[in-house]
């Protein structure tokens, strides 16, 4: 007989009476999650039912999207290639979800009596995942959902008996102003109570006259609004258990539960698709700058087990581990866009639009230079064409949304960070072995390219849909350029 496939080391070590001290304290709890139907959520959601299948139930805040209801969500989730193995280990996993209906945006989250009475009586453990991640979202907006409902869910859980702690997820770039960031919460210009309440009487107009002055030095509205969340959590802790976790550039996942799985364009995704694609031919970067990405799976590992450690050793402050690769394992642009490019040439991407042919360029003039040959000058040949027969042009329009994306991104992929991550540190020393093997997040273990072949990989597959058996044929498409 064959040797059986260990699909599940972490139920075999189970067996074995060595269960990891982490899965075993999640058994039995009522966990509440915001943000579960995004991308770093439904990592996390799949890794607590694998790792602790026994845990009693988890709550999760959403609203219905897309013409979905709450149930046809949920449906879709458990139904994706990313919950195959959890069907297999938690056959109940459907019973062991209470979809909550909320929206974050609204006062109390408009969530109903019932369910708000369940909520503060029963759970255990809150993870703050949801945010808006867009870097163009008017102030307002990032406000209400990255400041205000912060605000509003420690206020629900000052109300509840049970609760044992809560992981505010947060990014790395919060302080991205600063060049050095050590893991504390650093005070904010203006104090996010003026920020919050300035946004219940200012009009649009004016909010959007005041956005460049109110967020400085920061790029973007969504690093301004992360940094001021973590201090509305800083100061509003009370005497809650309180931790924040803040990752860097998020991407697929590294191992678990299989490598490679990524479900949206958020971060590297959207460009390596232009660049695979044929769309993307040159982007303003600094090939040495440190390319600070982290695999969800790793992110949720951390995630996971600082809920464990803030629970059980209740340190006396609120404790922030950042979760980077850069100073533990770094990689830079250059090599990371080599890499990209070369994996290309082993799995193209199917109907590209030319050869993927990407470079980085340095300055500014020769960044506008091959804007204009490079991106927008083919586009409106093509779009002509087109025209010519028939067709309705659409090259010029998605070009000119690309360059507005490549804009937003530039400055974080011309600049490198320096982060400390002693507390990161410390909590990987107080696992024990087996709990450092099934929750790992040591990236001094992640071999990049390995990594990123796997991720344009996982693009391919999970988020273009693409078939593997495709390839010769895309293959020869390219031959044809
Ligand atoms: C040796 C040389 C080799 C060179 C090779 C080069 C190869 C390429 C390799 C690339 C490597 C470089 C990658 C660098 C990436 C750096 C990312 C840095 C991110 C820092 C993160 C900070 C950490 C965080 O905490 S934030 C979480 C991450 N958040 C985001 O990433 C959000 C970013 N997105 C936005 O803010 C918006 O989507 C925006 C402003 C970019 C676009 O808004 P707009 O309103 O114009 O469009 P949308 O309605 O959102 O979408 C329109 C359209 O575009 C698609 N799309 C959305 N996002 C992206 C994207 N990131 N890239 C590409 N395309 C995107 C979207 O799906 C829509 O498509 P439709 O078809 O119209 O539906
Ligand atoms: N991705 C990254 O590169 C990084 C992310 N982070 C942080 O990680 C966390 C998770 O990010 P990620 O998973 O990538 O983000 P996604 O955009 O994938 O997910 C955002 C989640 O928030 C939910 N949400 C947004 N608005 C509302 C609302 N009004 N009511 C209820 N739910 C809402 C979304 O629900 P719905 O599905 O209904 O829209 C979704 O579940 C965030 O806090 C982010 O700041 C930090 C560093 C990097």
């Amino acid at each position: 007989m064959g040797r059986e496939r260990n699909l599940f080391p972490e139920l075999s070590e189970r067996k074995g009476g060595t269960m990891s001290t982490i899965a075993a304290f999640y058994s039995g709890k009522s966990i509440l999650i915001t943000g579960a139907t995004g991308f770093m959520g439904k990592v996390l959601m799949e890794k607590l039912f694998r790792t602790s299948p026994d845990l009693k139930v988890i709550y999760i805040l959403m609203r219905p999207k897309a013409g979905q209801t709450l149930q046809q969500r949920v449906f879709q989730i458990l139904n994706s290639k990313l919950f195959e193995k959890v069907k297999e280990v938690c056959p109940t996993v459907h019973d062991k979800i209470r979809a909550i209906y909320a929206d974050l945006n609204q006062n109390d989250f408009a969530i109903s009596r019932e369910d708000m009475q369940e909520l503060l009586s029963c759970t255990n453990i809150i993870f703050h995942c949801a945010a808006t991640v867009r870097f163009d979202d008017p102030l307002r907006h990032a406000v209400q959902l990255n400041v205000t409902a912060t605000q509003q869910l420690l206020l629900m859980a000052s109300q509840m008996p049970k609760l044992e702690a809560f992981i505010h997820i947060s990014t790395a770039f919060s302080n991205c102003n600063l060049t050095h960031i050590d893991e504390v919460v650093y005070p904010c210009p203006v104090e996010p109570k003026k920020i919050i309440d300035s946004m219940e009487w200012l009009d649009d107009s004016i909010i959007d006259e005041i956005t460049p002055k109110l967020i400085g030095d920061q790029p973007n509205t969504y690093t301004y609004t992360k940094a001021l969340g973590e201090m509305v959590v800083q100061q509003e802790s009370g005497n809650l258990n309180i931790a924040i976790v803040r990752p860097s550039i998020v991407g697929a996942t590294w191992q678990e539960p299989f490598p490679g799985w990524v479900d949206n364009l958020n971060g590297p995704s959207g460009l390596i698709i232009a660049a695979g694609k044929g769309f993307l031919r040159a982007i303003k970067a600094t090939p040495m700058a440190v390319a600070d990405l982290i695999p969800v799976d790793t992110v949720v590992n951390l995630t996971l087990a600082v809920g464990w450690y803030t629970a059980v050793h209740r340190p006396k402050s609120t404790l922030v581990y950042h979760c980077t690769s850069g100073n533990l394992n770094p990689c830079n642009w250059g090599k990371m866009g080599f890499q990209v490019l070369a994996t290309f040439e082993k799995i193209p991407f199917e109907r590209a639009f030319r050869r993927p042919n990407a470079d980085f360029t340095s300055n500014n003039f020769m960044n506008q230079y091959w804007n204009a040959v490079s991106h927008r000058a083919p586009a409106i040949i093509y779009d002509f064409y087109l025209r010519l027969t028939g067709r309705k042009p659409r090259m010029t329009k998605l070009m000119n949304r690309l360059l507005r994306t490549t804009s937003m991104l530039e400055y974080f992929i011309n600049r490198s960070w320096e982060w400390s991550t002693y507390n990161t540190e410390m909590l990987m020393s107080e696992l024990s072995p087996e709990d450092q093997r099934v929750f790992n997040f040591d990236v001094r273990q992640l071999n990049w390219l390995e990594y990123i072949e796997n991720y344009v990989l996982g693009i391919k597959k999970y988020l273009l849909k693409e078939d593997m058996a495709g390839i010769p044929e895309a293959k020869q498409h390219l031959k044809r350029f």
